[in-house]
């Protein structure tokens, strides 16, 4: 369960104020609203990347609000990926298992059987710079969901691929999703990506504006 209650934020001059929603373990929801409407605000409260000026956020029976990022186990897969050029895919498979200090055997089966899940098998010693886009998005999203995220966050994440590519990740994504039951945020302008993905869609607006949303 992911729980914020009365939460402000703000960034500059903008402000969120009094944002109270739920998210039942393993739902998947997207968040919509016009540019400036503060999406990606709120996301980046959520993963600590902003600082909370009042307000909760529980995850999973934890009170994150005043945590480090890295320690509120929430994965993010934003737009351009941010996948680092040094690195194997194998080596992206299998960072978030390596810095929690999962044991060897089960960072090398993890990474083996995401490979299996999102078709990188073939792949996995390549580096970044010689993947197609559709094999860097789920590159990005194997690596968020390595050491089992509590939250996975998809900041505009399939923004900007061809439309082949798009459906083919797509389809990664909601298989993905399914299999690993991971509660989701996902923002998005695609009415239809959102529609195909997500178990509810929730309008900016909508949750600036009621006092408590329950997301089912
Ligand atoms: N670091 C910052 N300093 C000042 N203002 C900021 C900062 N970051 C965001 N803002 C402002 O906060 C408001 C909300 O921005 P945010 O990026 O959360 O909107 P959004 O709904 O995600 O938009 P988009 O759909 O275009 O990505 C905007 O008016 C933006 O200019």
């Amino acid at each position: 369960m992911l729980k914020v209650h009365q939460l402000a934020v703000h960034a500059g001059s903008f402000a969120l104020e009094n944002i109270s929603f739920e998210v039942p373990t393993g739902a998947c929801f997207s968040l919509m609203g016009p540019s400036g409407s503060g999406k990606t605000t709120l996301m980046e409260a959520l993963c600590g990347l902003r600082h909370v000026d009042s307000g909760t956020i529980h995850l999973s029976d934890r009170t994150i609000t005043d945590m480090r990022p890295g320690d509120r186990n929430i994965a993010l897969v934003p737009q351009d990926n941010a996948l680092f050029p040094h690195l194997t895919i194998r080596q992206h498979l299998s960072f978030g298992p390596q810095i929690r200090r999962w044991s060897k055997t089960d960072t090398r089966n993890r990474c083996n059987e995401l490979a299996e899940q999102l078709g990188l098998t073939q792949l996995l010693d390549r580096y970044p710079a010689k993947l197609s886009g559709g094999e860097a998005k789920r590159v990005a999203l194997g690596r968020a969901l390595a050491s089992r995220p509590d939250l996975l966050c998809l900041d505009e994440a399939l923004t900007g691929l061809d439309d082949g590519t798009h459906n083919e990740v797509l389809s990664a994504l909601q298989q993905t999703i399914s299999d690993h039951s991971v509660t989701t945020l996902h923002i998005t302008h695609n009415r239809k990506e959102a529609q195909a993905l997500a178990c509810s869609i929730i309008e900016m607006d909508q949750l600036r504006s009621q006092p408590s949303q329950i997301i089912t």
